[in-house]
């Protein structure tokens, strides 16, 4: 058979193959149509109805990845299916999720890779906005970062949470990806200044030494923010992300500049909806101590004691009283398991305060 003649037959069975994931993708969004209508159904006196199920999509995404047999990776099946389930969810209710903005952060990508592309995303200008746009009920849920692998916590997200009534439904880790952008008109031999966030900026110091050691580093307010100025400057660059790149119609000179191959940031989903447990999951607390001698010590025994996985944890100035400071925690467990109530439960004897800010599954992609 002639190129001509396989190409087409192949091609007849990916139109057939198609009208099948259409009918069958069309046959989950009625599913999920009915799966609104039971839940709105039942609902009692004063109650509202909860469509997103973040302990749901986690089992949802797990499951596909488990049945996958390839030929494409798990990551990009989930992705698939992840997008497939946003679509589904905006049929029963449309979310709004507030992030870090400008458009083009890698807080919008980390919104945008835990919710799908079906979500409306509201930019805000500082984290401490999107933590009062959620309190406020104007939207749904918000994203913020929390931590970094090179750089470390994310303080403003902390303190945040001291300052605000929020439980956190989410977790995502995103790889990021620095790329030195440019615009059509930069003279790329007479580039004099490089903008991005102070953070990026940090990321790629050993680059930035290694291939532009006179140049000005300008810190701004975000990467976006840093592409965006590039535009209009023929004698800068900016350090930025894919989805900048795009937003702004930069072109990348040097290609993923992090000094650390494995640079990557986590994210919180904030909200005000408890999550059930899926059996794989993680929880966060605040904790104030008494500034005793083994304070620290008896903090994290019970953990020890109860086989407890610490995955993270920080220390912020408590902002109640001169040298006093609060914990930042984050340990395997939900916390309606009984050995992490237990854990709590010691902990609080001992603690001036104790606040749990939420159960989560751990991030599936
Ligand atoms: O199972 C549910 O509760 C649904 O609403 C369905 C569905 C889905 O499409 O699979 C949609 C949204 C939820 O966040 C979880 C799952």
């Amino acid at each position: 058979m002639s190129e001509a003649d396989q190409l087409k037959a192949l091609r007849v069975r990916i139109d057939s193959l198609d009208e099948r994931i259409l009918d069958l993708i069309s046959e989950r969004a009625r599913c999920a149509q009915e799966v609104a209508r039971v839940k709105t159904e039942h609902l009692g006196e004063g109650e509202t109805a909860v469509f997103y199920r973040p302990e749901r999509e986690a089992w949802v995404l797990k499951h596909i990845m488990d049945l996958n047999k390839g030929p494409l990776g798990n990551e990009e099946v989930a992705r698939l299916f992840r997008e497939i389930m946003s679509s589904c969810l905006a049929l029963e209710q449309p979310l709004t999720v507030s992030f870090l903005g400008p458009e083009g952060t890698f807080t919008q990508a980390a919104a945008l890779k835990h919710f799908g592309q079906a979500v409306i995303s509201k930019p805000m200008a500082a984290i401490d906005e999107v933590f009062r746009e959620v309190v406020a009920g104007a939207v749904n849920f918000g994203v913020v970062p929390v931590e970094n692998s090179t750089e470390g916590a994310v303080n403003h997200t902390l303190d945040s949470f001291l300052e605000h009534d929020i439980v956190i439904c989410g977790e995502v880790e995103l790889r990021i990806h620095h790329h030195l952008l440019v615009g059509d008109t930069t003279k790329t031999d007479h580039i004099t200044r490089i903008y991005s966030h102070a953070q990026s900026l940090a990321q790629c110091r050993k680059w930035l030494d290694a291939h532009y050691p006179n140049v000005e580093r300008v810190p701004v307010a975000s990467n976006a923010d840093a592409a965006k100025r590039v535009k209009s400057e023929w004698n800068s660059a900016a350090i930025a992300g894919d989805m900048a790149a795009q937003l702004y119609g930069l072109s990348k000179l040097a290609e993923k500049i992090e000094d650390r191959p494995d640079n990557s940031t986590r994210f919180f989903v904030i909200g005000s909806q408890e999550v059930p447990p899926t059996g794989d999951d993680k929880t966060s607390i605040i904790v104030s101590m008494r500034n005793k001698p083994g304070a620290l010590h008896d903090l994290l025994m019970p953990f020890h004691q109860n086989g407890i996985d610490l995955t993270r944890i920080e220390t912020r100035p408590s902002r109640s009283g001169k040298w006093t400071y609060v914990f930042f925690i984050d340990f395997v467990g939900h916390h309606q398991n009984p050995l992490v109530k237990d854990v709590l439960e010691k902990i609080a004897c001992d603690a001036v305060a104790l606040k749990v800010l939420g159960s989560y599954p751990k991030a599936v992609l």
